[in-house]
């Protein structure tokens, strides 16, 4: 028999949702393997189709070398999504696994090429430090590929512990970042 809900009754997840504050959340999406630009697009599609993930930033496709990686590792294509959200932050990060997870990401070993990277950078002024989450990201400040990408859509931001993001931005080293003309990623109507 199924059950006619009472409307009297409001559910938690209603409560809690209704309750919960509006943080924005950075997430820096990297690929270098496969079709780098369509990885990126699909993850751009899925985030986007995430209840309660609210896109309100886009950047440009950077092109680099990868970073800390072996020598031989192809290049990456980087961007930046900003969005709105009530969610957790554990949450997001389980979105962010699960979406790299559709675009074939297989775990090898640490730093190699991958079809899809999806990083929480930072999720409003939360600082986690866990074995398997920490935010902000740990490497964020430093990495050009997420400053200016990020400096470029929400010079704003901030990465807590470290500063403004556009402050940030400019005292990175870019000589190996590429801005890739004609390509960019777009938000469905
Ligand atoms: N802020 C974060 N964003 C994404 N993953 C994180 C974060 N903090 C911790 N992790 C954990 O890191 C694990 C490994 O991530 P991954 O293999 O993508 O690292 P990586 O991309 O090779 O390196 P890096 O962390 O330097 O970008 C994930 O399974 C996740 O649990
Ligand atoms: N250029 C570039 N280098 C990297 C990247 C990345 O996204 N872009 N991600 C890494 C691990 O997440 C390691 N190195």
């Amino acid at each position: 028999m199924t059950e006619t809900p009472n409307p009297h009754i409001i559910d938690a997840d209603t409560l809690t949702g209704g309750l919960r504050p509006i943080r924005r959340v950075v997430l820096a999406l990297g690929s270098n393997l496969g079709d780098r630009a369509a990885n990126l697009q699909g993850a751009l599609n899925a985030l986007a189709d995430t209840p309660e993930l609210h896109i309100v930033g886009v950047s440009p496709i950077y092109e680099n070398p990868a970073i800390g990686s072996p020598d031989e590792s192809p290049d990456f294509l980087n961007a930046i999504v900003v969005a709105d959200t009530t969610l957790q932050a554990r949450t997001i990060l389980e979105r962010a696994l699960a979406v790299e997870d559709a675009f074939g990401r297989v775990r090898t070993v640490r730093g190699a090429p991958r079809t899809l990277d999806v990083d929480l950078i930072v999720v409003g002024d939360k600082v986690i430090d866990e074995e398997d989450f920490v935010l902000p990201h740990p490497r964020a400040h430093e990495r050009s590929f997420v400053l200016i990408p990020w400096s470029h859509v929400d010079p704003d931001g901030e990465v807590p512990g470290h500063g403004k993001v556009a402050e940030l931005a400019r005292s990175v080293d870019t000589s190996t970042l590429t801005r890739v003309d004609g390509l960019e990623l777009r938000l469905d109507d």
